[in-house]
């Protein structure tokens, strides 16, 4: 997945939040997305997403050299961010099942995605009955482990103890290879392994 920024730019009413922001994002590369909070980094990855509409400027999306357009993107991503809900009614074991009808897992058995987030004990509970940490694990390891090209993970550590948190470093390394990965961020160790990164307060208007 490539995708391309020009002059992109996003308003809510009066307020810029960025503006003539000109960039592209390569695969098989991870970057970061940096500013203090409110400084717009949400805004900014929900319109890469394809799920909030800019203001002004262009967004190509590229896959294999073919051109995908914006409302086909949701297609390519996986996308694991606070305020985006997990379907709570439901136990892992259903839940994962529920998910892999829209998005396929990367080549192993729902059984396997459990042992990897360490959630063996948890196959039967419904999913409103996780700790915060648990539920946090099971957003990272559905959005690292979906087979889709685009990875989009806004403050992933989110409620993750240590522990936790070297278990998303693992898990997200081992599973960037071939993909575009984007981290909104402003804790250092979330994205320690991106290649590059992209300070949306530069973005900012007027400067
Ligand atoms: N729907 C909306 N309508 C109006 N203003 C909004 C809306 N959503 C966000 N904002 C404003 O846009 C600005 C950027 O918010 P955003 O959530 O993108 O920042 P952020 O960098 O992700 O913050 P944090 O690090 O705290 O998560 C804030 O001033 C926020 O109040």
């Amino acid at each position: 997945m490539q995708i391309k920024l020009t002059k992109l730019g996003k308003r809510y009413n009066y307020d810029w939040i960025f503006r003539h922001l000109n960039y592209e994002f390569e695969s098989d590369k991870a970057y970061a997305i940096l500013g203090y909070n409110g400084s717009g980094k949400s805004t900014f990855i929900n319109t890469l997403s394809g799920n909030l509409v800019p203001s002004e400027g262009l967004i190509e999306y590229h896959v294999h050299s073919k051109k995908v357009p914006v409302e086909e993107v949701y297609r390519y991503l996986s996308f694991s961010a606070p305020y985006l809900e997990l379907v709570e009614e439901l136990t892992l074991i259903e839940l994962i099942h529920f998910h892999t009808r829209f998005k396929p897992l990367r080549d192993l058995t729902p059984q396997q995605l459990i042992e990897r987030m360490y959630l063996e004990k948890a196959r039967y509970k419904f999913v409103k009955d996780f700790s915060s940490g648990m539920k946090q694990r099971l957003k990272l390891g559905l959005a690292i482990y979906t087979d889709a090209p685009l990875l989009l993970l806004d403050e992933p550590t989110t409620n993750l103890d240590q522990a936790g948190i070297n278990w998303y470093l693992d898990h997200v390394s081992q599973n960037q290879a071939g993909r575009l990965v984007v981290v909104c961020s402003n804790i250092a160790h979330e994205y320690q392994f991106c290649d590059e990164t992209l300070d949306i307060t530069e973005f900012h208007f007027p400067k």
